[in-house]
């Protein structure tokens, strides 16, 4: 085992009396793709919030390995109407970079076309992907989602973590996303950590559904739609997702194959 990216231990984030975090304990290795599902207001954003660092913890710890690069795609980005701004100088901000790197980043988030559009001009799924391309101009090591296909529709999130799928095995980078596309985002999860103040269960996308806590929380819903991913994975895909995630054919697969070639 790989020392880990990131571990929270006995996290617990307090605001007055009300507690968000209860001792939540977590670690991320290199490279996994990890969801966090959970019902509104049960401290997805907080925890994430967190592990960047931008929330101190109320009691228990979070560590990083030294020299951590975290990338963050956070839940919303308000752009001033007003301003002109291109998708190029957005990336700019607050650091000049050059040509070459922000085509880079835009090719590896699926926006190469975007470049020179106004960023007030962008469709949601666009849009995500230029927040997804600033992300990774620090090549990070970690890469966190929050709600990242909020406003997408089915066939636009599922294309997006498609993306995410490849960015992973382009750069390696761990992912910890949050999301309430459950189906979809649990279908290219490798672990599944439901989430309701504290851990409720946590296991592979299929371990989740099937676990008591989680059908508690989301019924039964879901299942449905895990085990239409489960069938459409009895098909000859592309499974190439890298040796450390050979050995479950459950457990790390890509979307709907239908909407794979859906554009954002
Ligand atoms: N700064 C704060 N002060 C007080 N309460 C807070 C603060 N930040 C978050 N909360 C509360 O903590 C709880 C968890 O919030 P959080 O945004 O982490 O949940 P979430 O799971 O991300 O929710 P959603 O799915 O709705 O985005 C909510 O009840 C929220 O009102």
């Amino acid at each position: 085992m790989t020392t880990p990216l990131i571990t929270a231990r006995d996290l617990t984030i307090r605001r007055g009396d009300h507690v968000i975090l209860d001792h939540v304990n977590v670690e991320i290795r290199a490279g996994e793709i990890v969801t966090v599902v959970g019902p509104n207001g049960s401290g997805k954003s907080t925890f994430l919030r967190a592990l960047i660092g931008a929330i101190r913890p109320s009691s228990g710890s979070i560590e990083r390995a030294p020299g951590l690069r975290i990338g963050y795609v956070p839940q919303k980005l308000a752009i001033d109407h007003s301003l002109p701004l291109t998708v190029r100088r957005f990336l700019e901000l607050p650091h000049r970079i050059g040509r070459t790197r922000a085509n880079q980043v835009l090719a590896q988030a699926g926006a190469e076309a975007l470049a020179d559009r106004q960023m007030v001009d962008l469709s949601g799924g666009q849009f995500q992907r230029v927040l997804l391309a600033r992300a990774l101009l620090e090549q990070p090591r970690l890469l966190l989602l929050d709600e990242a296909t909020q406003g997408l529709d089915q066939p636009g999130a599922a294309a997006f973590y498609r993306r995410i799928e490849e960015v992973r095995r382009e750069i390696g980078c761990a992912i910890v996303m949050v999301s309430h596309d459950l189906h979809v985002v649990m279908a290219a999860s490798d672990r599944v950590i439901c989430l309701n103040g504290h851990i409720c269960c946590e296991g592979t996308p299929a371990i989740v559904a099937d676990a008591p806590e989680y059908r508690a929380l989301f019924g039964t819903g879901t299942k449905g739609a895990l085990a239409l991913y489960r069938h459409e994975h009895t098909h000859d895909h592309d499974h190439d997702h890298g040796p450390e995630h050979g050995s479950d054919p459950h457990h790390h697969h890509s979307p709907d194959p239908a909407s794979e070639d859906a554009q954002i």
